[in-house]
């Protein structure tokens, strides 16, 4: 493992021989395996897409029909591609169904259950809405996608039986008004997510993407952690399973390079805060730090005035209720609520989704 850099008193520095062994058998490229490949090694075994979405008109059809087209009706990879619909203004559930897609509002999903908002919940939901043994998840928002994406994220997962989750990563451009900056992307990453998982879980510090919104998984594995609500999703996940099924049984695949629809400077402040604390919340859960006073939940941000000045410092004061929610395990809720028209098996799924029999 090639590293550069020397610490203060001008000694080589490396990563630890765990995490060194772990880079080198557990990242791999998409172009490893063939769509053919892969529709070989499944034996019996079924794939489902989940892809969430909220106001995703302007990209979602081409991401369906993308994977429809190479991965469904060449090469019968995928078994289902469900869109989840997140409370979308726009006409994001006709684009998703027009391109093959099957598509589900959020609410529309284990409906006698409290409603969240939030990207973990449009994910859990989707969980929950399919069947597949092993389910891929990909943003909605990508504008370069292609089906190499799903078939590297299920390559180590449909070859090997000791993996149980995998991490895209890429490069990640950062395209604005201003121009493209190579890999300017993953602000979030770089800034938040990236040091403090190098803090208090350097054993993830290997993960070139901790926070990609490509990934998969066994539905058996998925089914069994809890899934934060909002952006927390995917560093919670990272840190449960390394906790639960240890740094081997995860691996992540290059899959080239990413561009997707980026958020404001302020939405990604709101989504550090939820990062944050999700893991401060895991730091308490694993025992790794305890806490006189619990961190405040709310976030306060401030936006050039419309209405006109009414804090004193010639800005609105913006608000957000930065509480952490998160869905139990799957496993656990779907026998709990019992809809299934018979024991054991899942929730028929509101009639705009998918009605879907799953047995215990
Ligand atoms: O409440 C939400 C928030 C986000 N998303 C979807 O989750 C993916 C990633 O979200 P976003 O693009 O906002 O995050 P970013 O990629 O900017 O970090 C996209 O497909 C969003 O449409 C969603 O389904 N529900
Ligand atoms: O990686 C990041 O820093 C953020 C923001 O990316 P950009 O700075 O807009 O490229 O994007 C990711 O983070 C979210 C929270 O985990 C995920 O839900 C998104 O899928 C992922 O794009």
């Amino acid at each position: 493992m090639h590293a550069t850099g020397t610490g203060a008193d001008s000694t080589e520095l490396a990563v630890s021989p765990e995490l060194g062994t772990w880079l080198e058998h557990r990242s791999g490229r998409a172009g490893d395996w063939t769509a053919a490949d892969l529709v070989a090694a499944k034996r019996g075994r079924t794939v489902s897409v989940v892809i969430p979405a909220r106001d995703e008109e302007e990209t979602v059809g081409a991401i369906v029909r993308t994977i429809r087209a190479a991965l469904v009706e060449r090469d019968p990879l995928v078994d289902e591609i469900l869109v989840v619909d997140s409370h979308s203004q726009d006409a994001t559930a006709h684009v998703a169904a027009e391109a093959g897609a099957a598509v589900v509002a959020q609410d529309d999903v284990l409906p006698t259950l409290p409603q969240h908002r939030g990207k973990g919940e449009a994910l859990w939901k989707g969980l929950a809405a399919t069947s597949g043994d092993l389910v891929v998840f990909v943003d909605g928002d990508l504008y370069d996608f292609t089906a190499g994406y799903v078939t590297g994220l299920l390559g180590p997962l449909l070859t090997r039986s000791d993996v149980d989750y995998v991490k895209g990563f890429y490069h990640r451009p950062l395209a604005g008004e201003g121009g493209r900056e190579v890999d300017g992307g993953g602000r979030v990453t770089e800034l938040v997510a990236r040091p403090l998982l190098n803090m208090f879980w350097p054993e993830l510090s290997g993960f070139v993407q901790p926070l990609a919104g490509e990934y998969a998984g066994r539905r058996a594995v998925l089914e069994a952690i809890p899934f934060v609500t909002h952006y927390g999703v995917e560093v919670g996940h990272l840190i449960d399973l390394v906790e639960w099924r240890g740094l081997d049984a995860l691996a992540q695949v290059d899959l080239g390079v990413r561009t997707h629809r980026h958020q404001t400077t302020q939405a990604l402040g709101r989504m550090s805060a939820q990062i944050i604390l999700t893991m401060l919340d895991r730091l308490k859960r694993y025992g790794r730090l305890s806490m006189a006073v619990p961190p405040a939940t709310l976030l306060a941000q401030f936006q050039r005035s419309v209405a006109g000045p009414d804090t004193g410092v010639e800005r609105d004061l913006v608000l957000t209720d930065l509480t952490l929610e998160e869905r139990d395990p799957l496993a656990g809720v779907v026998h709990d609520t019992g809809d299934g028209a018979d024991s054991g098996t899942a929730p028929a799924v509101s009639e705009s989704g998918r009605a879907l029999r799953r047995t215990a």
